[in-house]
């Protein structure tokens, strides 16, 4: 529940200003999807359709909408399900995903001047509170705003302390205080909603475009909110721009500004919710009925349910007074004030590496602590499979001393490296593609970098592959009284860190197939029958002399063979091979280094591709 008194104090001191005030408005924005028919295997892999524009359909999703919100100002999107609202709100903020949709014409503007996608993602004033936030969902709320306020916040002079203060006035402002230590997805639906909108409003945005803040919520909670919203844009002196699903007469009290779109996106209205709206809808349309509500409903209507003025709205919008008067107020403008006051002035600045990877890795461990399906999932795949081989191969040379026994230590050492190095790689490509998911959605909030998400990712994953591997290793190793070496100790020492090396060089790989992955199921899915493969040429299961000569590269990209190459000269040798042993040990560190490079450089360019396009497009375009 929101206190009463939280809304009678105001707003608190951190909202209430010292951002510069913008005036945001969009001209004539037209969108269309990219479908793509052809299939492509990165599409596959990634979600994404890059290739086969020839064969693409086109659909329309915006069609010639246009609208202006000034400081100070409340403007509603409405209209029926699916009629591009969100899209509006997204290709407004610049988080629409280039891959699915093309921005096909139109120009968005801050203070009369043009900007780009990147410019707006980039600028620390425009915050966009999403329908379906990402959320980590082991953080308890208090620790995920914590996280937000540590890296996001932007003002270089606030101290922990302060950002501590301003967590704890956004709880208290948005009612979440009965909820402060609840895990994020124990929260209720309304909860949620509030917290998305609290992650956002932390960093004191000049205008705030908020997805559906009313939905989930009660009648007194959804006004509450409103109410709060009114204050942060009249108090605060922000644009606002809101999505409203189904409003009503109450919440019309809270807006200044509504833009109805009707079926593919189409601009049925712009303009005064107060002066103009009921006489456009009563006089121009010729509506029955005299609420806006009613007129709203009567808009979202199917087409084939439609009445025959509310099919004409669309028409007699732009034929009428007020989409003039629209377009008089949003021409793009060379003004020098305006352009002092651009959004290039308000990009945010990411705070510095060892500030990232201090609260990343903070992050990391608070998630990673209650995530016990994950814990128990890697416990249950490294002693289930120790024990049951520990007590197949135990005390393997007393019971079997006969010519078998050189066969079956062989056979047991490419067991151990596969099963050890199979749940280090799917560990990792288990959890890796979660994580860049949330990383390229608060990368484009400029919170950190690739190298700290790629680093404290690492940082935290890799005590847990080398205990893993360790453990693993260790059980079988004295189950099966495996050495014959008199220096018992050595020999286990280098025959669990050999374990563990070509694990860890398979986790890099398993890293390198999770970065270019959509999903955990396809990054794993892929992961196994890679190391599956790669085993085979692992020189245990077949006479590499003889491979085909275009198969003849894969012995060496295989962490198995080196592995095993190792195991089985500490084995047999008795340390007669040192040399070839060291060139092992270094080539598994090359694959550990080139595979974990080019997983950054994959992850690098999934963060910075549209950028990287749009500057391309820029530089062509002069
Ligand atoms: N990336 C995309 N690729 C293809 N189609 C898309 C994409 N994004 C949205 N659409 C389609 O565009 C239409 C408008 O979607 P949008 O989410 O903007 O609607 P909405 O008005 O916000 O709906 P709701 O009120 O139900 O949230 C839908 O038919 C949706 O399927």
């Amino acid at each position: 529940m929101i206190s009463d008194k939280s809304n009678d104090d105001g707003v608190p001191m951190n909202f209430t200003n010292k951002h510069p005030e913008f005036t945001f408005s969009w001209s004539r924005l037209c969108v269309q999807t990219r479908d793509d028919n052809k299939f492509s295997c990165a599409a596959y892999l990634r979600g994404l359709k890059f290739d086969g524009k020839s064969q693409q359909q086109r659909r329309e999703l915006l069609v010639d909408v246009s609208g202006i919100v000034q400081p100070g100002q409340i403007l509603a999107v409405m209209g029926a399900s699916g009629v591009g609202k969100t899209t509006l709100l997204k290709v407004l903020s610049g988080l629409d995903d280039p891959s699915t949709l093309e921005l096909v014409s139109g120009t968005i503007m801050v203070n009369g001047r043009v900007t780009t996608r990147n410019e707006r993602l980039k600028s620390s004033c425009i915050g966009h509170v999403e329908q379906n936030q990402v959320f980590i969902e082991t953080m308890t709320l208090h620790e995920h705003l914590i996280f937000q306020a540590m890296l996001r916040m932007q003002s270089l002079s606030m101290t922990d302390d302060d950002r501590r203060a301003c967590v704890f006035e956004t709880i208290k402002l948005l009612g979440l205080e009965k909820c402060t230590s609840t895990i994020i997805s124990k929260l209720s639906g309304g909860e949620r909603k509030r917290l998305a909108f609290a992650t956002v409003a932390l960093t004191d945005p000049s205008i705030m475009l908020i997805d559906e803040p009313t939905s989930n919520l009660d009648a007194y909670l959804a006004k509450s909110l409103m109410d709060t919203i009114r204050k942060l844009a009249v108090e605060g002196r922000r644009s606002m721009i809101i999505v409203l699903h189904q409003p009503t007469s109450e919440m019309f009290k809270f807006i200044d500004l509504l833009c109805v779109l009707v079926q593919n996106g189409k601009q049925a209205f712009f303009g005064s919710t107060n002066s103009e709206a009921l006489p456009f809808f009563a006089n121009d349309c010729g509506l029955i009925g005299s609420s806006l509500d009613v007129y709203i409903e009567q808009l979202a209507a199917p087409e084939t349910a439609a009445s025959k003025e509310a099919l004409q709205a669309v028409e007699r919008f732009a034929k009428s007074s007020y989409a003039l008067s629209l377009d008089s107020l949003i021409t793009p403008s060379n003004n020098i004030s305006s352009l002092s006051s651009s959004l290039t002035t308000t990009y945010g600045s990411t705070p510095n590496f060892f500030r990232q990877m201090k609260w990343l890795l903070w992050r990391s461990y608070m998630a990673g602590i209650r995530n016990r399906v994950h814990t128990y999932d890697a416990l249950v795949k490294t002693f289930i499979p120790a024990v049951v081989l520990g007590l197949l191969y135990f005390n393997l040379a007393h019971r079997n001393p006969s010519r078998l026994y050189k066969t079956n230590v062989n056979a047991l050492l490419i067991v151990i490296i596969y099963v050890s190095a199979t749940t280090c790689g799917t560990l990792i490509s288990g959890t890796v593609p979660n994580a860049i998911f949330v990383f390229l959605k608060e990368t484009q909030q400029h919170m950190y970098g690739t190298l700290a998400f790629y680093i404290s990712t690492y940082l935290h994953d890799f005590p847990k592959i080398i205990l893993v591997s360790a453990t693993f290793s260790s059980i079988i190793y004295w189950c099966a009284s495996i050495s014959i070496d008199h220096n018992y100790f050595l020999h286990f020492l280098a025959f669990v860190s050999t374990v563990v090396l070509t694990s860890i060089t398979s986790a890099s790989m398993g890293a390198f197939i999770a970065s270019f992955s959509g999903s955990v199921e396809s990054a794993v899915a892929t992961t196994v029958p890679v190391l599956q493969i790669l085993v085979v040429f692992s020189d245990y299961f077949l006479d590499l002399k003889r491979l085909p000569f275009i198969l003849y590269i894969l012995p060496y990209l295989s962490p198995f063979y080196y592995g095993y190459s190792i195991l089985n000269k500490l084995q047999w040798d008795n340390g007669s091979s040192s040399a070839v042993i060291y060139f092992d040990i270094a080539m598994l560190f090359l694959l550990f280094t080139v595979f974990n490079i080019l997983a950054f450089i994959v992850i690098w360019w999934r963060a910075h591709r549209f950028h990287i396009a749009e500057k391309w497009q820029t530089i062509i375009e002069k």
